[in-house]
């Protein structure tokens, strides 16, 4: 037979070639559905599973869920594209198996496994995604960043970037100017005389705290393309930050260079199931992922472009950071003048300010010198991730047997989940919380009389010495000054902490989390077969009907304490497992109790400088989108107004009340994917 004769064959070759894939993939469902056949939940389709209603309801991913429990009840099972997970929906089920579980779900967005390995270290080698041994070991490592003594040192650099902001929107507020050009941004408030964008401001401030907490630099300069860059349709000039996904595809599409703080929006932006690439559907068929993988990166859509150029963008970020850290490091050692890696990490003074790499770097010294030349080896076997993760092409395999050092893609991949695990959550927070607020005068105000009563004053002395000095934002020469607001004034702010809960039940940033089952478990007599991926849905226990007095109603006072006066006597009696913004068990935020000091800093000196509305044009109920995390589906606008008295606190009159914005609606939330 020659050659000539074999052609007709061909296309019946390249048919099954291309047919397999569907074959395996259908033979695949079939054993998933006969696993999890004794668990209620929503008929999939084939090949895409439930990712269409997920997609496509009106409420969003969380009103789709939400859906779900209502019909199927508290313990139900869902499958999109080739993975199945189990929603667990009850607060005892949930306890248990947060406490019990020690590993997350390994993440499965579309864009993330488009995106070739060298760019997603951060997904395997993370504190967030690693397992086992090697997760034990990181948090350790991690932990005397966050002991109370290094909080401690981190207050004064938090206050200093609160008081900067309460310089800027006070400016603002005083000179009726939008300050950073607003441009619109899909929000509705636009660019309006003292309107503002909060997500961006708040965005600001929050990548300064990481930036001088963890590395001691400014994120927000030039260097990190903040202040003034990225002005444009849909951006915030003074943050360089976009506002929405569709204002990041234009700034991409033009070519624009994005800043940090744009570009760790966009890596959250572009991991939500509505961001996805015209390449998404090869998510649905694993076996074919390794080849569509290669042919994305070749011809990447916007969306994929602009999640790979987030990820880029973070990669460049941590790569200078840490030889810079090295250069330094060396340069000191070879001076004699330090010999310490973590510049002063002992318990008792905590971690210093800008020295989490030095954290990192000692853990690995200290583990080598442990591990002596067998750890070494067996490091040096593994030397890069990349090579781990090909060694069996299961990288989350590779994640759980290796080596208790540290290579340098994994210290990387922790300088990059501190970046974007500390700074967006905790913006989206205060964002939220200033919208509650906004939308519920008499809270704001009973939070006023809280921050004037406890907080220093602020003082506004003239003529700053740098626009940093003055807060940054638009023009004048003010400055606003504070004595410290100390750790122990913030333990009296009991009504902003308060509000903050509230609001973070309401609209949690971070609206579910996972747990992988390690053995066959049994959850509310259902059976779960070992190695499922566990939904845990935050939203939903923080609405849970029957649970919360009227849940979608604000009141901070559900979260005083009884001997507080005002306090709702609900709290109590309340399941400790109805209100988990942080999660809980052992992978419970590591962050929590920095979050929430910066949080309370923050919100407590922004209400001492300004008072705040609603913008015209502003929606509400909020538009949120969820993905990856809750946020602002265009960012929130308020208008501004300056508070009387040159801004002395204590009690002091004001310049405008803060007006009533019943009108615009309550704290409903309208979630949408
Ligand atoms: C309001 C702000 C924040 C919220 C709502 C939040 C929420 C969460 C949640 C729900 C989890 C998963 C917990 C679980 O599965 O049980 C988590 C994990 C984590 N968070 Fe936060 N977080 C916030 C701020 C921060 C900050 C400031 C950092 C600082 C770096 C941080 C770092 C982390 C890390 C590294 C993990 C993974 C911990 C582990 O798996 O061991 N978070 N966070």
């Amino acid at each position: 037979m020659t050659f000539l004769q074999l052609l007709p064959g061909v296309p019946l070759v390249l048919l099954g070639v291309l047919a397999l894939p569907v074959v395996i993939t259908l033979v695949q469902e079939v054993i998933t559905k006969r696993k999890y056949r004794h668990i209620p939940g929503p008929k999939p389709q084939p090949i895409s599973g439930n990712l269409r209603e997920f997609l496509t309801s009106p409420g969003g991913l969380l009103g789709c869920l939400e859906g779900w429990v209502k019909q199927y009840g508290d313990l139900l099972t869902f499958r999109l594209g080739s993975r199945q997970f189990v929603l667990v929906a009850d607060p005892d089920a949930a306890r248990n198996v947060m406490v019990r579980l020690p590993n997350h779900a390994a993440m499965s967005n579309p864009n993330m496994h488009l995106t070739k390995w060298d760019l997603r270290s951060m997904d395997v080698w993370g504190l967030l995604m690693a397992r086992d041994d090697y997760w034990r070991g990181l948090r350790a490592a991690w932990q005397p960043a966050f002991s109370p003594a290094s909080l401690r040192g981190y207050q004064a650099l938090m206050d200093r970037e609160a008081v900067a902001l309460a310089g800027r929107l006070r400016r603002q507020a005083a000179a009726g100017g939008g300050g950073g050009g607003g441009g619109g941004g899909g929000g509705g408030g636009g660019d309006k005389a003292g309107e503002i964008e909060v997500m961006s401001e708040m965005s600001r401030v929050t990548l300064a705290v990481v930036g001088t907490a963890a590395y001691g630099v400014d994120f927000n300069s030039p260097e990190y393309g903040g202040s003034g860059s990225g002005s444009g349709s849909g951006s915030n000039g003074s943050t360089g930050s976009t506002l929405s996904l569709a204002a990041s595809l234009e700034a991409f599409r033009s070519g624009r260079q994005p800043s940090l703080v744009s570009a760790c929006n966009d890596f959250f932006r572009t991991m939500s199931p509505a961001a996805r690439s015209s390449w998404s559907w090869a998510v649905a068929l694993p076996c074919l992922l390794p080849a569509v993988r290669h042919l994305a990166a070749a011809a990447p859509d916007p969306v994929l472009a602009l999640h790979i150029q987030s990820r880029q963008v973070l990669r460049q970020v941590s790569t200078k950071l840490i030889t810079a850290w090295r250069d330094s490091h060396t340069a000191a050692s070879a001076n004699g003048s330090s010999t310490n890696s973590t510049s002063g990490s002992s318990s008792s003074t905590g971690v210093a300010p800008g020295s989490f790499l030095g954290l990192m770097l000692a853990a690995r010294d200290r583990s080598r010198k442990e591990g002596g030349a067998a750890a070494t080896a067996k490091d040096g076997a593994a030397a890069t991730a990349k090579d781990a993760a090909a060694a069996d092409g299961s990288a989350a395999a590779a994640a759980a047997t290796m080596a208790p050092t540290l290579t340098d893609a994994q210290i990387e991949a922790q300088v990059q989940t501190f970046l974007l695990a500390g700074f967006e959550t905790t913006a989206n927070a205060l964002t939220f919380a200033v919208y509650l607020l906004a939308c519920h005068p008499e809270a704001a105000a009973r939070l006023r009389a809280e921050v004037d009563a406890r907080l220093p004053p602020l003082t506004t002395t003239s003529a700053a010495a740098s626009p940093e000095e003055a807060g940054g934002g638009s023009g004048g020469g003010e400055a606003v000054r504070s004595e410290l607001l100390t750790l122990e004034t913030l333990d009296k702010l009991v009504y902003t902490e308060a509000v903050l809960h509230e609001a973070l039940r309401l609209f949690p940033p971070a609206h579910a989390t996972t747990r992988e089952t390690d053995k066959d478990m049994t959850i509310q007599g259902h059976r779960i077969p070992a190695g499922s991926t566990l939904w845990l849905s935050i939203a939903h226990l923080h609405t849970r009907d029957g649970v919360w007095p009227e849940p979608q109603a604000f009141r901070p006072e559900r979260f005083l304490s009884p001997d507080v006066p005002g306090s709702a006597p609900e709290l109590a009696a309340r399941h400790p497992h109805v209100h988990l913004p942080f999660g809980s068990g052992p992978r419970m935020c590591i962050g929590w109790r920095f979050a929430m000091q910066e949080a309370k800093t923050v919100l407590s000196r922004l209400v001492q400088a300004v008072d705040f509305t609603l913008a015209p044009g502003q929606a509400a109920p909020l538009d949120t989108v969820a993905g990856l995390t809750l946020a602002p589906r265009n960012g929130v606008w308020v208008r501004l107004s300056p508070r009387g008295g040159g801004g002395s606190g204590g009690g002091g009159g004001r310049g405008q009340e803060v007006a009533t914005a019943a009108a615009k609606g309550a704290a409903v939330r309208s979630a949408a994917a």
